[in-house]
């Protein structure tokens, strides 16, 4: 049997966008588009690694409507599915993207508790999955119940296997899971510095932070920076990462730009595209998804025609 990409969202959503043009909190309004999705990182990168044309296996945990919801829209779509149901309901994350401003106002639930039971069982279906995985995702918030050291334990799990991992965290699951000393990760540079606990500094800051998180082992990092733009920390160097000014101007919602942009590294990396074509393919496939309120890309080709407005400078 061929091996197989594994995304784990251990706390699923349901995603509303909502468009509404000039939006301002404290007004009532309607919502002139809606996009109702199933998502989390985890399930957002599968259905995006789907539309690159690979096939991935989905991990983690559903309840309730909302994880009917989700597991449904994913059967539809035809992804393998392998989630434990819970009790509870599985989250609703509602996004207003203000069509005038591309201003995007978000609003998270925790999730539904997870009992040890059920993590018990989850943790038995990974071990089995892994056996027959060949690259390994783990993104976004651990639902109550979730040990902030969930994501350091799959990955010490993946490296016994031998199974790369690319993580999309925050905040303390993230620091844990950094002590596991993943393949590829991605993080926000207020991350960073809360985390190391330096105050807020300029880019040389930023590469300096970077790099000590390298000294132990990461092997590739994406650090956003600034509102788009991205520091690439790569076994060949330093990329500072951006977009052409009249496609920024194009840009409608930023919901999933990171999932999408990890999702293109995977295949980049899977294809062994070298160091300046694979920045150019991921930041291509998060410039993609902004383009449209739809989450997700229209296409691989239409990622590769994004390719040339990728503008990217080497910094050492
Ligand atoms: O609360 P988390 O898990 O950190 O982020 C959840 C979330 O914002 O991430 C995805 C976009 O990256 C959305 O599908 C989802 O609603």
């Amino acid at each position: 049997m061929d091996k197989t990409i594994v995304t784990v969202t251990m706390n699923p959503a349901v995603d509303i966008q909502y468009v509404v043009p000039d939006f301002r909190p404290g007004r009532w309004f309607r919502a002139s588009e809606v996009d109702r999705s199933a998502g989390g990182k985890g399930i957002n990168v599968s259905i995006i690694l789907q539309q690159l044309g690979y096939e991935s296996a989905a991990m983690g945990f559903l309840a309730g409507f909302s994880g009917e919801y989700i597991r449904d829209t994913l059967r539809r779509l035809k992804l393998t599915t392998n989630f434990v149901n819970v009790i509870g309901e599985s989250r609703t994350d509602v996004y207003i993207v203000d069509e005038v401003g591309h201003i995007e106002t978000g609003v998270a639930e925790a999730g539904p508790y997870i009992s040890d039971e059920a993590l018990h069982r989850f943790m038995k279906n990974f071990d089995r999955i892994l056996s027959r995985a060949r690259l390994v995702y783990l993104g976004g918030s651990l639902p109550p119940g979730v040990p902030q050291d969930a994501y350091k334990d799959l990955i010490l799990r993946c490296k016994e296997a031998k199974v790369p991992v690319f993580v999309d965290a925050f905040g303390p699951a993230l620091t844990a899971a950094l002590e596991g000393v993943p393949r590829v990760v991605k993080f926000d540079h207020r991350f960073l510095f809360s985390t190391l606990g330096y105050p807020m500094g300029d880019l040389d800051d930023v590469l300096e932070l970077v790099s000590k998180i390298h000294d132990s082992g990461v092997e590739w990092s994406v650090t956003t920076y600034r509102a788009v733009g991205n520091i690439f920390y790569t076994p060949e160097g330093i990329y500072l990462v951006d977009i052409e000014r009249e496609e920024k101007e194009q840009m409608v919602s930023l919901l999933a730009i990171g999932d999408a942009l990890m999702a293109g590294l995977m295949v980049a990396l899977l294809e062994n595209m070298d160091v300046e074509k694979a920045i150019r393919f991921a930041q291509a496939c998060s410039l993609e998804d902004t383009l449209h309120v739809k989450k997700g890309i229209r296409g691989r080709d239409m990622v590769e025609s994004l390719m040339p407005k990728i503008l990217v400078e080497k910094l050492d």
